[in-house]
């Protein structure tokens, strides 16, 4: 009998529902023709829609079915019209992470030969790093929380012990398994203000602590704002940098640029038990209900989420159906014919996803 996985799935809001109907249909397709796994997927309704109609943004039956799933496929969530009383956006996906401990945001740059990018990338060589972003405290930690009177405003930049080492050590054995797959050198690479702030310097320290144990691996530090200079100059030179949340949050963007847009950067918030996986780009309110919304990134963080859930349960079929999923998107990028319009093409939502379905001999 195959062993079911059940996927908690938050469509979220503007071009989210567009996106994720394609990419769960490609999933249900994956599993019914796999002899290894079967996924069944439960909806939980949250988001800035959800909030406007009920005053609710993860309403707690939502929470109930993401904490009993095997993973959370998240799409884009969060409208700039719809704010909590404070100013601040509905972004549940930030509760998420806080409420499940997803302290680490896994978040890939890839740019395989012939895909388009601003870059000019020496012949011969490709980006394939992964940036990881703690994803529960640093400068996030008081979000929502802020101290703001009528002359100044405050906000806490927190990095803990328990989640730096935790963090620090999923860093090394990603590096490891990149190094063990051919994927990478095995380098991990600090990414601090350790020259400023007595904060980055305690992170860069428990992340020496951690280099100390891996002598197979190798490891360095960079400041943030050298980082982003030399992820536009020789980014094919890092392997898997780590970095507080912030720092990850704009510097994913970057790497998303390098992909040559937003349409095409995965992410996944992973913990000791669960992992939401989602794109890194937002609602798309200007091309919303459009049909026009690129599925990719929506697509390889499922790939993703299949990768995650074939090592965690050591089932080949799932690992090796992600390893082919992102392989597929991969490949329709790289032959360019079928492209959404933020990639320089014509196509829209429904022929893209066709497109990786038809490249996985789905249809
Ligand atoms: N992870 C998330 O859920 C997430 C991330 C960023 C922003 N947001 C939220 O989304 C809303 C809109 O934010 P924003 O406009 O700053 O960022 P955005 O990512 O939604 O859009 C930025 C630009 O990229 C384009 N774009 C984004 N995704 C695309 C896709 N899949 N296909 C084609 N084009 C795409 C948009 O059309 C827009 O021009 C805000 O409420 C924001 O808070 C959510
Ligand atoms: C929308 C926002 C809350 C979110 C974040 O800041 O984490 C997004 O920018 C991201 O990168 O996932
Ligand atoms: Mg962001």
């Amino acid at each position: 009998m195959k062993t079911n996985f059940e996927i908690a799935v938050f469509e979220g809001d503007g071009i989210g529902p567009e996106i994720t109907a394609p990419t769960v249909a490609i999933l249900r397709q994956l599993a019914a023709q796999s002899d290894g796994y079967d996924l069944s997927f439960t909806d939980a309704p949250a988001g800035a829609a959800h909030y406007a109609q009920t005053g609710e943004s993860l309403p707690a039956a939502s929470m109930e079915i993401a904490r009993r799933s095997d993973a959370i496929l998240l799409s884009a969530m969060g409208l700039p019209s719809v704010r909590y009383a404070d100013g601040t956006e509905i972004s549940p996906q930030i509760d998420l992470r806080k409420a499940l401990t997803l302290f680490a945001g896994v978040r890939p740059v890839t740019v395989r030969a012939n895909q388009r990018t601003p870059l000019k990338i020496p012949e011969g060589r490709e980006i394939d790093f992964v940036l990881i972003r703690e994803s529960t405290e640093g400068l996030f930690y008081t979000q929502g929380r802020g101290e703001v009177t009528k002359d100044e405003a405050r906000e806490t930049l927190l990095i803990t012990r328990d989640i730096s080492e935790k963090l620090f050590k999923f860093a090394f054995e990603l590096a490891r398994t990149r190094k063990e797959t051919g994927r990478g050198p095995g380098k991990v690479t600090c990414v601090d203000k350790a020259n400023v702030f007595r904060a980055f310097a305690f992170f860069r320290e428990m992340f020496d602590a951690e280099a100390a144990k891996h002598p197979d691996l190798a490891a360095d530090h960079a400041y943030v704002d050298a980082t982003a200079l030399w992820m536009v100059l020789k980014p094919w030179e890092f392997d898997v940098m780590v970095t507080e949340n912030m720092f990850g949050d704009i510097l994913s963007d970057l790497g998303a640029g390098l992909m040559g847009g937003l349409g095409l950067a995965p992410s996944a918030d992973i913990g000791l038990e669960h992992a939401v996986f989602q794109p890194c780009h937002g609602s798309a309110p200007d091309i919303a209900g459009q049909g026009l919304a690129n599925p990719l990134a929506m697509i390889l963080s499922a790939a993703m989420m299949l990768e995650w859930l074939g090592i965690k349960h050591d089932n080949a079929a799932m690992l090796a159906d992600g390893t082919k999923l992102r392989e597929a998107v991969e490949a329709v990028v790289s032959k360019g014919e079928i492209l959404t319009r933020d990639l320089g093409g014509d196509a829209g939502t429904a022929q893209s996803a066709a497109a990786v379905a038809a490249a996985l001999n789905l249809s």
